[in-house]
């Protein structure tokens, strides 16, 4: 798979003649060889910051001192974490970021930070980092917009922060971990999580400046994914906005298939975010295990229902994702999906409109915000069970309709939450991933996430993606200019091929979504069988065994002792 390719603040100029002082310097040019040993996609990022503007040479020196630096960081990470022997570094299987020094947002200051935005204005690199940040290039691509983090934010508590934000996530509040983070702190007298209150049990994976631990929460018997970043390093390599940007976005989140983040601290060097711990890998690896390496319909269709959930509520708060891949759908415990990896995620403002209000006369015919090409069945907005059969006569279907009519005392409000307007020159994504008119430079917003949404499905189904050429360059041309095709194996439903049409329009206004968001795609045919407000109770096509170190896990007071620093 490519890398993920991330100029913040420039204008992409792939198609285009590019400009002579940015031809030096093109991701595209430098990031054509883009696999690790195992042919796995790299999650390495390449950006012009990464650059300097006056390099002469663009090519694989760079690339690979890139390399080094990120397994030396890696390695560095490692040591300092207590894991420094025998785990292997794995390259750039992953990327990592964070800042050393960011204010700690409640939600109210998220929603504060936003409001001081019009609808078409972007928080691109949001917020200017605090005292940490002495670098000129970064500041320069810093929106005065968005709120800023200053030195004078920094809470000594961070974890007790986070842990505070529990309050705030009505969804997530009865989870146990918070209850695990309570007890450790009562017992250590401590508001604040350390890192010796964690025993590190291995790498999960690491990235550009960072590693991400199993850990746990010792004497609990409570595990979490714990990302543990290099502040110099994120400060040498210009990653300090983005990780900020993931990390407030972390905060800012409450939904059962995205992030929630329990705690962060730091140390001298490091710092640690603490999250909910995915065991069941993610989609990439998934699909490679499956026979034939693609998703048999039905698991796709619910792998790609939850994370529409979760992009239509990241888009409720202003956030264009920007990044889905199948790499970034990791699988928790009980075989949902959890969306992870914000740094290259938009902030924008959204104005939610009300489009259908709740309303107990429901006319079945006046139901026109179907907006499929010639679809007047009212029935594919409501479903009775989480996955259903998915044909049925149209007899059966007016009876369900009614049935369903009558049940619901009062049907939802059609809510609009869609940062369409918004418009950023960014040159953001994985090269098969890419929109066109993000690959055009023509600015661009939520209609982003709706092609990579419709790319990802196609992944899911097929094994691979529409447009991938023999280069990074040749994929970017087919993504702008060639027509979508269908390979005749494997066998796919006419629901989804039409739904992968709608999505990957090259126009993006004329594309599906465009207009009123995840409500569009979730009244197509291929969902009929879902039960949106269900879903979270629908049985996975899969539940990952427990991790062995978690079952093999010696018990930990025996850790109590160790100090990492
Ligand atoms: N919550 C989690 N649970 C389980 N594994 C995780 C979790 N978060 C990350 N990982 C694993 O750790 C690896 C590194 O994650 P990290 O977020 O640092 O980088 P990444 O996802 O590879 O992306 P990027 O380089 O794009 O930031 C991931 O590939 C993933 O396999």
């Amino acid at each position: 798979m490519d890398s993920v390719i991330d100029d913040v603040g420039s204008l992409p100029t792939m198609l285009a003649k590019p400009k002579p002082e940015r031809s030096s310097s093109l991701p595209l040019l430098k990031t054509d060889k883009s696999t690790d040993s195992s042919g796995s996609r790299l999650s390495f990022k390449t950006t012009y910051d990464d650059i300097p503007k006056d390099s002469s040479e663009p090519g694989k020196e760079k690339e690979r001192a890139k390399l080094k630096s990120v397994s030396e960081n890696a390695k560095s990470i490692d040591e300092q974490v207590g894991l420094g022997l025998g785990l292997g570094l794995g390259v750039g299987s992953s990327r990592i970021r964070l800042s050393p020094q960011f204010s700690l947002y409640s939600n109210t200051h998220f929603t504060e930070a936003k409001e001081s935005f019009t609808s078409t204005e972007v928080s691109e690199l949001a917020s200017t980092v605090g005292k940490g940040c002495e670098d000129g290039k970064v500041s320069d691509k810093t929106s005065s917009l968005y709120r800023v983090s200053t030195g004078s934010e920094l809470s000594d508590d961070s974890s007790s922060g986070s842990y505070n934000s529990a309050i705030y996530k009505p969804h997530k509040q009865n989870d146990v971990r918070w209850e695990a983070i309570r007890v450790v702190r009562t017992r250590n007298e401590t508001s604040v999580l350390e890192m010796k209150h964690f025993r590190q049990i291995k790498r999960l994976g690491c990235g550009d400046i960072g590693s991400v631990y199993l850990s746990e929460l010792i004497g609990t018997r409570s595990y979490f994914a714990m990302k543990v970043m290099d502040k110099v390093a994120l400060a040498s390599r210009n990653k300090l906005l983005r990780a900020q940007t993931e990390r407030e976005i972390l905060q800012s989140l409450d939904h059962p298939f995205l992030p929630t983040l329990y705690a962060h601290f730091e140390t001298e060097k490091l710092s640690c975010l603490v999250m909910e711990y995915c065991p069941g890998g993610d989609l990439h690896a998934i699909r490679q295990k499956q026979p034939g390496k693609f998703f048999p319909e039905h698991a796709a269709r619910f792998y790609v229902a939850e994370v529409l959930l979760a992009l239509e509520y990241l888009h409720m708060l202003g956030i264009i994702y920007r990044d889905l891949k199948p790499e970034n759908v990791l699988v928790r415990e009980d075989g949902h999906i959890m969306l992870s990896d914000f740094d290259l995620s938009l902030r924008c403002v959204v104005n939610p409109r009300l489009v259908r209000f709740a309303n107990p006369v429901v006319e079945p015919k006046s139901s026109s915000s179907c907006v499929l090409p010639g679809c007047i069945e009212p029935s594919c907005m409501f479903q009775p069970s989480c996955f259903g059969p998915q044909f049925m006569s149209k007899q059966k279907k007016e009876k369900r309709y009614k049935t369903e009519i009558y049940n619901q005392v009062i049907p939802l409000p059609e809510l609009i939450a869609e940062p369409t307007n918004a418009r950023s020159m960014s040159f953001v994504g994985t090269h098969e991933y890419l929109a066109p008119e993000i690959i055009k430079g023509e600015g661009h917003g939520s209609a982003v996430d709706w092609w990579t949404f419709g790319i990802f499905l196609y992944e899911l189904l097929y094994g691979k993606t529409p447009f991938k050429g023999p280069s990074n360059k040749a994929t970017l041309f087919n993504v702008v200019g060639h027509p979508l095709k269908f390979p005749e194996t494997p066998s796919v439903s006419f629901a989804a091929r039409d739904l992968i049409r709608g999505l990957l329009v090259k126009e993006p206004q004329q594309r599906l979504a465009y207009r009123r968001g995840a409500t569009e795609i979730k009244q197509h045919p291929f969902f009929q069988s879902v039960n949106w407000a269900l879903i979270r109770c629908a049985t996975p096509p899969d539940v990952p065994l427990a991790s062995p170190e978690i079952v093999d896990a010696k018990p930990t007071d025996e850790y109590l002792e160790i100090d990492f620093y």
